[in-house]
């Protein structure tokens, strides 16, 4: 999808990641709806961006996404600011194994409602015009971070629900196509709560493996990140793709084409249909 003129809506768009995509948007020729729950970063970065791509580019809006009288009212916000919305992308985060709750409220609830937000305004049968929505999971949703279990099950769960609609909105024909980024460790603010009591919650017996993990899978910086993600947005077609992007390698993932490809070759003798050893 060409950026240039389109239109944008961003959760978590005040720093880290998000702001990194909104820029990269925004460079890109696209008016961006900055969504975040942080009234105080989001108001500074749309003076920022005022400066810089004119009063009218953006649009900030404080939203709670797991409010979904607050989503609903921000999607409706940037309707009538843009009057239409091509690119959504549900990046709001956070990592938190003791209140693991909120963690899945954000991760996962979010980015599903989010996601049928866009779709219901994106869809041809309802009048839209079709659009892109890019989710943002984790190298922990395609592998499980041990001292994450939550997280990870959070990151798993949107991969998993966005390639199953990404299939189904194909299947329906609602034009509208959904892309998965998961990155490894990116330099924002996230990476500090790691070693924090409150994020580790049950595991802060695990501390210190957070820093192995960084030693092995490296730590990128926004802006790397933000241009694979620009790779998802413009790149046509490729419904359902997953991006990973770490330090050495940006690169689509490769699923088994059904979840029997990944059995190891020795059945259980009790398995139905193995034959006895
Ligand atoms: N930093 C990393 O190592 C990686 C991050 N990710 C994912 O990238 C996304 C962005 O994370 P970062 O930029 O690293 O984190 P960050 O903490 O720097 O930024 C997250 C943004 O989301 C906002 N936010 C949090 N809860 C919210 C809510 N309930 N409603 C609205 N906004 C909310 C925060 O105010 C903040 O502006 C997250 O989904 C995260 O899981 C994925 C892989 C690696
Ligand atoms: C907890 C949230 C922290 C930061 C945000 C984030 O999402 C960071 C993710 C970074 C890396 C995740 C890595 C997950 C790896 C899993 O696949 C493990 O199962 C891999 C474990 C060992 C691999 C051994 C090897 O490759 O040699």
């Amino acid at each position: 999808m060409a950026v240039n003129g389109k239109i944008a809506l961003v959760t978590g768009a005040a720093q880290g990641l998000g702001r990194g995509f909104c820029e990269i948007l925004l460079k890109n020729g696209a008016k961006v709806a900055l969504l975040d729950v942080n009234k105080e970063v989001g108001n500074d970065l749309k003076a920022s961006l005022d400066k810089e791509f004119g009063p009218d580019h953006t649009l900030f809006l404080t939203c709670d996404v797991t409010s979904e009288d607050q989503l609903s009212d921000a999607y409706q916000k940037t309707l009538e600011k843009f009057g239409k919305i091509d690119i959504v992308c549900n990046n709001a985060g956070i990592a938190n194994e003791r209140d693991w709750e909120k963690a899945v409220a954000v991760n996962l609830v979010a980015v599903v409602r989010s996601t049928y937000l866009a779709l219901q305004h994106m869809k041809k049968q309802n009048g839209g015009q079709g659009g892109l929505i890019v989710n943002i999971a984790s190298m922990a949703g395609l592998g499980p971070l041990l001292t994450s279990p939550v997280y990870t099950a959070t990151k798993h769960g949107v991969v998993g629900f966005s390639r199953a609609l990404a299939e189904a909105s194909e299947a329906c024909d609602f034009g509208v196509r959904l892309k998965v980024l998961c990155p490894t460790f990116v330099r924002t603010a996230i990476i500090s709560t790691l070693s924090s009591e409150e994020y580790m919650g049950l595991f802060s017996c695990l501390h210190g493996f957070t820093e192995q993990m960084i030693g092995m899978f490296g730590m990128l910086e926004v802006p790397q990140v933000a241009e694979a993600f620009l790779q998802l947005v413009v790149e046509e077609g490729k419904n359902g793709s997953v991006l990973m992007v770490t330090p050495e390698i940006t690169s689509y993932v490769e699923f088994p084409k059904s979840p029997t490809d990944v059995l190891s070759g020795n059945p259980s003798p009790s398995a139905p249909g193995s034959s006895p050893q």
